[in-house]
Order: structure tokens, then sequence, then C-alpha cells
């Protein structure tokens, strides 16, 4: 496969400079946003400006009523090998395996039970099981990506799953994703869905992302980040994650629909 051509702009060098700054004006007084909220459009996230509204909001009244009483996904949506992600191909899938678990919580602390929490990633190599990822990476056979569980009675939701690899992704020169989980998570309503991305402690690649970044708070940034933990890792199978997600209020874990608010 040919490579495509390498974008110009600016270095990761000179990204990191714009990443101070940005988040040097974030902590100034004037700044529009809530301190946990990132702005809608973060210039150094280039993508975001084509997202966000150019135009007035329009009101609507949210939510509507059939929104909140509406059918939700349940148990019949799920099967019992759905959360892991290993197991979903004759073979094995190539990488370093690890459980990633963690508990549903709504804004004050309660479980959010038996709600749909659905997974995708990249594979070990950091490529997408999909037509529009080129990236010059392998695809694996046995790794789709995708993944999902209910939330049980205590609001925990588990995955086994590969360790996705950093990938390229042509915001600016040399840009690399740090390696990370896409998650989308269901609150008591079909109305409620956060969607957002799990990364992993020590990763080099955090303080030069401009996605992560874009959370310009730094206690909403950390929420993103799950912790190891050892007594998770599974003896001669996998490595643990703990990271547990807060659906809204003042500790939530922050939502990519807030660049679309
Ligand atoms: O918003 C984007 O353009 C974008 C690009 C690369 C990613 O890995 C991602 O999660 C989002």
């Amino acid at each position: 496969m040919t490579p495509l051509p390498l974008p110009d702009g600016l270095t990761q060098q000179e990204m990191d400079a714009e990443l101070a700054k940005a988040e040097e004006a974030a902590r100034a007084p004037a700044a529009p946003t809530a301190p946990y909220h990132p702005p809608i459009a973060y210039p150094p996230y280039r993508s975001t400006h084509h997202r966000t509204p150019h135009a007035p909001l329009v009101a609507v009244r949210d939510p509507e009523a059939v929104e909140l009483t509406g059918p939700v996904f349940g148990g019949t949506d799920v099967t019992a090998l759905d959360h892991d992600l290993t197991r979903q191909h004759a073979g094995e899938p190539i990488g370093e395996r690890i459980t990633v678990t963690g508990r549903v919580l709504d804004r004050r602390g309660r479980p959010v039970r038996g709600q749909l929490v659905e997974l995708w990633q990249a594979n070990s190599a950091g490529r997408y099981a999909h037509r529009l990822d080129q990236h010059l990476a392998p695809l694996d056979p046995n790794f789709t990506g995708f993944g999902r569980c209910l939330t049980d009675d205590d609001g925990t939701y588990s995955f086994t799953t590969v360790r996705p690899g950093a990938y390229p992704w042509r915001n600016h020169i040399n840009a690399w994703r740090p390696a990370h989980l896409h998650f989308s998570f269901f609150g008591t309503a079909f109305t409620q869905r956060l969607v957002t991305q799990m990364y992993f402690p020590g990763d080099p690649l955090l303080p030069h992302d401009p996605v992560l970044h874009s959370v310009t708070d730094e206690a909403a940034r950390a929420r993103l980040v799950a912790a190891y933990d050892h007594g998770l890792s599974v003896p001669e199978w996998s490595l643990g994650y703990r990271w547990d997600v807060v659906l809204d209020g003042p500790s939530a874990t922050l939502t990519e629909e807030d660049h679309a608010r």
C-alpha cells in the first residue's frame, strides 16, 4: 500500500507550545466555560472547528417525554461473549491482554444499573478494522475491536480485550494518538449517552495529545486516565485497569458531545 502524503502544519514541538498557550488561556479568570467543560471548539484539536455550531442554537424541549419513557437497550441486546473482545473469532488476537473494569455512577455516586456500555478500539498495532483507516499497520483477522456489556447491580462493567496501539492521525506533523479505548455509556434514559475515551496511565503521548488536552481542566483530564490495578490482573493472562465513570455533575467524566453542544 502506498503511504498517504504527510500532512503539513505544526511540528509536535509547536503543537506542545500551542497546547500550553491554550491551557493558560483556559485558566484565565475570563474563561467563558465552566471549569470542568472543555471549550466546544479547541483550536489545537483541528476537527473541532468543523463540528462546532456556527449558527445560534435552536431551543428544543429536552428531553421529550417519549425519550424518557421510550425503549432502552437491555439484556436481550447483549450476548455473554460480547464483553470479551479476545474471544469473538476462531483464533486469538495479537497483543497484550487487558481487563478493564469500573463502575458507572450518577452525580450522587449511586450505581447506574443494567445500562448498556459499548467499547470500540484499534488493534494492538494501532489500526481500526474500518475501511476509513488506511494507516500502514497490520489488521488482525482475529480482532474486530467492538464490545458491549450491561452494568450489574453495583453499576460495574467489565471487558477483556487487548491493549490498543498508538496511531498517527494527521492533526499536525508527526501527530500520534495515545493508546485509548472509546466508550459509550447510557444513563437511565435513551437520551443520556456519554461518549468518551479512556487512556492508559504513564503513556508518554498523553502530554502531547490535543484531544485529551481539549479538556483544559487538569482534574477532569485525570478522570479520563484509568488506574493500573494489580488486583485486577489475571495471572498468566491479562493486566488490570480500573476506570470509574460519573455520568453528570461537577465530577462528571467528560463527554465528546461537549464539542458538539
Ligand atoms: O476527532 C477526530 O478527528 C479524531 C481523530 C482521531 C482519533 O483517534 C479520534 O478519536 C478523533
